[in-house]
């Protein structure tokens, strides 16, 4: 399936949420519109930051109508897969760089009942994803690199997530492309117009404290560069 001109998910991330609050920020962005709740676990290995692990997903689990996309920036990954879907993950997307046998963690993401996808950084070559493609259910493009919230938008990603975008609708299967590291309502038109269909953005949601109106902002500005 190709991407339809009306899909535009937004995917909060709870990296710039107040983690006092975890339960009370994600009924908040839900209410404000959120798809997704995009929860980053970082390991202070493979990225030089320290976050949350499958307890914290557990406990925001029945905060989280929409689905909890799992982001793990950790390595080696396959061990935590089977804990995060127990917690309540429903996507689960790891790097390449983390995992010694990629396809073996895509199958074990995907048979733990998880949709499985792939991040790729700002200089991981797409050829990644040659022999893994139709096995994904969803492609992460950093638009940063990944380890912090709040950083500035990367821009030579956009002609990556062209090229991604190409590469999806020629295999004609419904693969979400994601892109993640420093959306804004500046940016989300240029971002939607090269192909993304989900935008993780966490610092330009939580920062204002107005929730609904920057969910709506970035949408609304990344559907009219698809409608271009
Ligand atoms: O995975 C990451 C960072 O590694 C992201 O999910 C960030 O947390 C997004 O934050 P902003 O760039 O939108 O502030
Ligand atoms: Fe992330």
């Amino acid at each position: 399936m190709h991407k339809e001109a009306s899909t535009m998910r937004i995917a909060p991330s709870l990296l710039s949420a107040d983690f006092a609050r975890l339960g009370e920020e994600v009924r908040a962005v839900i209410e404000a519109g959120a798809d997704l709740i995009h929860f980053d676990v970082m390991d202070n290995h493979y990225v030089p930051n320290l976050t949350v692990g499958p307890l914290v997903c557990q406990a925001i689990k029945p905060y989280a109508t929409v689905p909890i996309d799992v982001h793990l920036m950790v390595k080696p990954v396959d061990a935590l897969i089977p804990m995060f879907a127990e917690a309540g993950a429903s996507i689960i997307s790891f790097h390449p760089e983390a995992s010694e046998h990629v396809d073996r963690t895509i199958r074990l993401i995907r048979a733990s009942g998880c949709k499985a996808g792939l991040v790729l950084n700002p200089a991981t070559p797409l050829q990644v994803l040659d022999h893994v493609l139709d096995q994904l259910d969803l492609v992460l493009l950093m638009s940063v690199n990944p380890g912090f919230g709040g950083q500035s938008f990367i821009e030579s990603v956009l002609p990556k997530i062209e090229a991604v975008r190409r590469r999806i609708d020629a295999g004609g299967r419904d693969i979400w492309l994601e892109v993640d590291g420093g959306v804004k309502p500046d940016n989300a038109q240029r971002i939607g117009a090269a192909g993304a269909d989900t935008l993780v953005a966490g610092s330009a949601v939580f920062a204002g404290g107005r929730y609904r109106e920057a969910i709506d902002a970035i949408r609304t500005r990344a559907l009219a560069g698809c409608a271009r």
